[in-house]
């Protein structure tokens, strides 16, 4: 048993189905106002029309470049569609200078340019004229397939000149500066559209894309008619559109604060966007680990925890890592091969069982909570399609490296959804290599 002080401090994310039930209602309103064009100015689930219409079929063919940047990575890809269900994938990850992060915009493009033209000298492709997709996985406002309007920074970027610009026109001007390379940038792209069409080319009834790892955020294909801040909505001849959630912003109105803790408050306060997120920041990568350390430290401060002990090291933010919680949540009860590791890691000498008990309990409630908000959020577009079999195909170092939270979303879907209805969750492989590629063919080929 956790100490009682633990327990206490823990109890505001143990959120029961009935507040589950109540995030799913207000979730599928915030979407509904991101849908409809008189209602989405002021929706903070902004529902992106993505401009991606088809789902693939497995007959794709063709050579595309592909470009991720979306948090910790950046990576270029060559990208070969076989025409048999198949691709073949050579990528390149280039180290991302964090002071890039909140750098110029010119020297963030530059970089990406000039890693793109390393790319292609490299693999002797400097003089083809080949399409490319680029992956911006930031929430960006689309006009066309080839055209995504920055409408803020989030994950800790925060690059001034970008917000408001059209981000392929800036990379296209970088590349074209250099002048090592003869691109065109066919298609933008959220890396929750690859994930969900990279998936889709194995499995047909892929419906959604989901990605829990710096951030958050997922999309799900909608009909045409619904979604209404496309400007042919109502003649396309084409039945379905992606629609780019932008789910990191749901809360950022006040609508999840009745399950938000204090923690919560003080991680917001000190990120680069305060008030933007609010979902996200219960849920993804870059801020479990510092929940935890918050509680961490209170806990140590109270005398309950590590008592006697210091740590320069937990007083750091953000120096408790999200994979810690994975490490610590993979013990077997009553073992503690990586709490160990991770106790050390942070610096304390001791050998307390209680202490490791109190972790685990703390690691436990902040990653379940996260699996309960982000299974409210599948629901919620499953219950929205209204279709009664489903897969998600899901990305991001959380769901891929936490020992539990595939079976916890699992436990937690089941709850909230309709009897009846199936889903599916599984890995979707190279969404930014293979999804970006299926976009960028498809693009290519209308232009
Ligand atoms: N073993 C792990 N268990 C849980 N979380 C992890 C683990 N390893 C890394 N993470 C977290 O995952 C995040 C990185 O996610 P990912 O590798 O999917 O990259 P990303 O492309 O930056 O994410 P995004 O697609 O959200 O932009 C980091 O915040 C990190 O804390």
């Amino acid at each position: 048993m956790a100490h009682p002080e633990v327990e206490n401090a823990i109890k505001g994310f143990l959120l029961d189905q009935e507040k589950m039930a109540e995030v799913v209602d207000r979730m599928t309103k915030e979407m509904k106002m991101g849908l409809a064009k008189d209602t989405h100015p002021r929706a903070v689930i902004k529902c992106f029309v993505s401009y991606v219409q088809d789902l693939p079929t497995g007959k794709e063919r063709g050579k595309c470049l592909a470009l991720d940047l979306g948090g910790s990575n950046f990576r270029v890809l060559l990208v070969t569609l076989n025409g048999d269900g198949s691709a073949d994938i050579q990528s390149k990850s280039y180290v991302f200078p964090s002071t890039l992060m909140t750098g110029t915009s010119d020297e963030l493009f530059d970089f990406i340019a000039a890693s793109l033209g390393n790319f292609c000298i490299e693999n002797g492709l400097e003089n083809e004229a080949l399409p490319l997709g680029f992956t911006f996985s930031f929430p960006c406002q689309q006009k066309g397939i080839n055209k995504g309007t920055l409408v803020a920074w989030t994950k800790g970027f925060n690059v001034p000149g970008v917000v408001g610009k059209n981000v392929v026109e800036l990379l296209q001007q970088a590349i074209e500066r250099r002048g090592e390379v003869r691109i065109s940038i066919v298609a933008i792209l959220n890396d929750t559209v690859g994930t969900l069409m990279s998936c889709a080319f194995h499995n047909r009834n892929c419906r959604i894309g989901l990605i829990v790892g710096t951030g958050t955020n997922a999309c799900y294909v909608e009909k045409t008619v619904n979604a209404e801040c496309f400007e042919h909505y109502q003649t396309s001849p084409k039945q379905s559109m992606i629609i780019n959630c932008e789910w990191g912003a749901f809360g950022d109105n006040g609508v999840l604060d009745f399950v938000r803790t204090s923690y919560d408050r003080i991680v917001d306060k000190v990120t680069p966007n305060p008030g933007r997120q609010t979902f996200e920041k219960c849920i993804s990568g870059m801020y479990m680990g510092e929940i935890v350390r918050l509680i961490v430290i209170e806990m140590m401060a109270k005398g309950v925890m590590f008592h006697g002990e210091t740590s320069q090291q937990i007083q750091n933010r953000w120096s408790f890592q999200t994979a810690y919680l994975s490490d610590v949540e993979s013990d077997p009860i009553g073992e503690y091969r990586h709490t160990n590791k991770v106790i050390r890691e942070m610096g304390f000498l001791g050998n307390n069982e209680a202490d490791k008990i109190n972790l685990r309990r703390i690691c436990e409630a902040v990653s379940s909570r996260s699996a309960k908000l982000c299974a409210c959020g599948l629901v919620t577009l499953i219950n929205k399609m209204n279709i009664n079999e489903v897969v998600v195909g899901i990305d991001g170092s959380v769901y891929r490296y936490h020992p539990k939270y595939h079976d916890l979303l699992t436990m937690y879907m089941k709850q909230l959804l309709k009897p009846g209805v199936k889903f599916e969750l599984t890995v979707s492989e190279d969404g930014s290599g293979k999804g970006a590629a299926l976009v960028a063919a498809t693009a290519a080929q209308s232009k």
